[in-house]
């Protein structure tokens, strides 16, 4: 049986309301693929004080989790990905790519024009329709 992985997205809107969208780096899964920054929940941990972790480790911020948007499973070769996505709000600290090689801040309608990881499609269209699930 495949390997089940719990991940956290954060969905970082700015004042502006542009989306913060991250490039995966190369070699790793995904290599190249964007994403929302955030990552694996560790035994323990909620799914917001993963994606406080996450993004302290990635990004070198701070941020404040709000609504949920949704939960997605998608099955890649390497495993299965269950991936819930949140609407979050940095409250400190300037985004630095520890991690990823490229963000942009794109507009809700525009997302969908980078080659995202295929888990987040789902979370792509409600976010650009402006909804919350
Ligand atoms: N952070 C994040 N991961 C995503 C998204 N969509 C998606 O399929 N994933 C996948 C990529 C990874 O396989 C997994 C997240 O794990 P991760 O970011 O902690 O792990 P990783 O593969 O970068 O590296 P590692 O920690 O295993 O070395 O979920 C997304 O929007 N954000």
């Amino acid at each position: 049986m495949k390997k089940h992985i719990r991940v956290v997205g954060a969905v970082i809107l700015d004042k502006d309301d542009k989306v913060l969208c991250a490039q995966r780096p190369e070699g790793k899964n995904l290599a190249l693929k964007w994403e929302f920054p955030g990552g694996k929940i560790e035994d323990g941990e909620s799914a917001s004080e993963a994606l406080i972790r996450e993004l302290d480790e990635e990004m070198g911020c701070r941020i404040d989790v709000k609504d949920k948007i949704i939960t997605t499973t998608y099955e890649y070769d390497f495993g299965v990905v269950e991936l819930t996505t949140y609407y979050s709000e940095v409250i400190s600290g300037e985004i630095k790519l520890y991690e990823h090689v490229d963000m942009k801040w794109l507009k809700r309608e525009d997302i969908h024009t980078l080659d995202w990881a295929p888990a987040d499609i789902p979370a792509i269209e409600l976010i650009a329709s402006g909804k919350k699930a």
